[in-house]
């Protein structure tokens, strides 16, 4: 094409965006995530540190960096972090990275936090950040998944659950809410959601060389 307000397949250059999941613990935004980044190239995940030992088959470095209780203070001192809180007694942050400069350069990030971080997020970069909110179709059914996940203890079931109204009483802080019933469903969904929100106008940073091209 040899226009530089398009990218490689014919498609504008945008900025990226920040695409936040979040839901109460057990809800699927976990599952939800890697079927995004295997099913979208465009979009990494941003990997947060915690101070929470792994689960079986998580590994360091791919689904979190585990940290001491030492390195995450050092971390916080040194002003690592773009946002971090506390979680189910655990510390869990998200690194600053190159988000911002990956942003510039139309590269999507994919965040798995809590309402906590959202809100530090979008308080810091209103115009990049999307909001999902997960919800799962009963607490029932969310009781069953967290069990049925097999990787936490009763206690740190209960404990989940005794959290899971107060986390879903932050509804109404996100963009879009999505009940996850069918997994696949919910899946379509939050794609839908990412592909349109990729097409906004403020973001088609190519927009403006386009159309002027097109007008002669
Ligand atoms: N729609 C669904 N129907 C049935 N099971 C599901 C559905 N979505 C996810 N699950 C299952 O529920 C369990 C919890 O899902 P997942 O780990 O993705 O939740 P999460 O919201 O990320 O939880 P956490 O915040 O604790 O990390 C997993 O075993 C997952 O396979
Ligand atoms: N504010 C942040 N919340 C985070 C971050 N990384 C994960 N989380 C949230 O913590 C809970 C528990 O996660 P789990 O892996 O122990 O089940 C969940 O709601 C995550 O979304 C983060 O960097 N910042």
């Amino acid at each position: 094409m040899g226009d530089s307000s398009h990218t490689s397949d014919d498609r504008l250059h945008r900025r990226g965006l920040m695409f936040i999941l979040s839901s109460p613990s057990g809800a699927g935004k976990t599952t939800l995530s890697r079927m995004l980044l295997a099913r979208d190239s465009e979009i990494k995940l941003s990997v947060s540190a915690t101070t929470r030992p792994p689960r079986p088959g998580e590994v360091d470095g791919v689904h979190y960096h585990f940290v001491s209780p030492q390195e995450f203070d050092r971390m916080v001192e040194e002003d690592d972090f773009y946002e971090w809180a506390h979680v189910f007694g655990h510390r869990y942050g998200t690194p600053k990275g190159k988000i911002r400069a990956g942003l510039k350069d139309g590269k999507d990030v994919l965040f798995d936090i809590d309402w906590q971080g959202t809100q530090q997020l979008y308080q810091k970069d209103q115009q990049d950040v999307v909001r999902v909110f997960i919800l799962p179709p009963s607490l029932e059914e969310l009781h069953r998944r967290l069990t049925g996940r097999a990787t936490d203890s009763a206690e740190v079931i209960a404990a989940r659950m005794e959290r899971a109204r107060a986390e879903i009483s932050h509804w109404d802080g996100y963009d879009y809410v999505i009940i996850n019933d069918n997994v696949d469903v919910c899946f379509e969904k939050v794609h839908a959601i990412l592909e349109a929100e990729r097409m906004k106008r403020q973001r088609q940073t190519g927009l403006i060389p386009f159309v002027r091209g097109l007008m002669g």
